[in-house]
């Protein structure tokens, strides 16, 4: 049974390691037994000896981003934490350069998957002007696009005009997200961590011109990324697939697997990624893979896509 996994990413400096703090005391109340991933931008962590103070198991990953070197890094502490260390929660704390878009793609991959689940993802943000620019506004943006929970820390520097700015730029971005606002990541953690109800938004603030409370969050719950893996049972048929990769849906963000064609040796890798480009090439890896294909997008026809992928098994 895959355990929750929580992502918590955002600006550099906003607040996150001191929202650490705050849930690794709330799980240890509740006796849970946590994890925790620390992706730190330098090669010294600053961070992991702080929530090793209240976390018994912290690990650090490698380097600041999150890219394809980090991604087995990534999966192979994550299987240490749940099979030598039995975690019974896990959380990630991105460093200001790690990509959320490939934190969601490595924990959803058909392997970390099975360990983990992707329960809600967290970005922590302060009052200063989003990056124009670069890797950090990648990041930022990212962030802001992908979380369930936004939270805007260090009220206490707000400036009043900017502060408006400050959040309609990250309400535009995600109109989905609850927001939160807070001094020192001071929040009710235990609402926090409850998702939304179809019929209440538990959100400590409210303003502006937000859709009805039971319409924002359909609208959330549509909006958080779906990950369906398809297992292939058997090998498919080269056509009928290629013609499927042309057919994926608007809210189709990524997709990725292994898998042989019928009347081929070969094993095969494909990849879709933006801005809807579809790869199939063989592969040569060490051991035998699992045949799946993994999808992961939004608001998309999960049972449809399964269903199509499945027709082109070959007979
Ligand atoms: N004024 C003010 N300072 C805060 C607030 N929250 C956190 N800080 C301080 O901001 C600094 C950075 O906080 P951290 O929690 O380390 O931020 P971080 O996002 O983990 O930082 P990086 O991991 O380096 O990106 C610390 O000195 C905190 O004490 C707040 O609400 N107001």
């Amino acid at each position: 049974m895959p355990i929750p996994f929580y992502m918590l990413c955002g600006s550099l400096g906003a607040g996150k390691t001191t929202l650490l703090m705050r849930l690794l005391e709330h799980w240890n109340s509740q006796g849970h037994k946590v994890g925790v991933l620390m992706n730190e931008a330098g090669e010294v962590s600053i961070d992991g000896p702080r929530a090793g103070t209240i976390a018994e198991q912290v690990l650090n990953l490698a380097g600041g981003c999150i890219c394809c070197d980090t991604k087995d890094d990534l999966a192979w502490s994550i299987a240490q934490l749940v099979q030598d260390y039995e975690s019974t929660v896990i959380i990630l704390e991105c460093s200001g350069m790690a990509d959320p878009a490939e934190v969601v793609d490595a924990v959803t991959d058909a392997y970390v998957s099975r360990m983990v689940k992707l329960e809600r993802i967290f970005a922590m943000l302060h009052p200063v002007p989003l990056p124009e620019t670069g890797m950090a506004e990648l990041v930022t943006r990212n962030a802001i696009r992908y979380a369930d929970d936004v939270i805007l820390n260090k009220r206490d520097l707000y400036i009043p005009g900017h502060w408006e700015q400050f959040r309609e730029t990250i309400t535009r971005l995600n109109p989905h997200s609850r927001l939160w606002e807070t001094n020192h990541a001071r929040l009710d953690v235990t609402a926090l961590l409850t998702a939304p109800q179809t019929r209440a938004t538990p959100t400590n603030v409210s303003f502006g011109k937000l859709p009805e409370a039971e319409h924002r969050s359909e609208a959330r719950a549509s909006h958080h990324p779906m990950v369906s893996t398809v297992r292939l049972p058997k090998p498919l048929d080269r056509a009928k697939f290629m013609k499927w990769t042309k057919s994926l849906p608007e809210g189709m963000e990524r997709a990725k697997g292994f898998f042989r064609f019928a009347g081929e040796p070969e094993l095969q890798e494909f990849q879709f990624f933006p801005p809807r480009t579809s790869t199939v090439e063989p592969v040569m890896l060490l051991d035998e893979p699992d045949h799946v294909v993994v999808l992961i997008g939004r608001n998309y026809d999960q049972d449809g896509c399964r269903t199509s992928l499945l027709a082109c098994l070959a007979s």
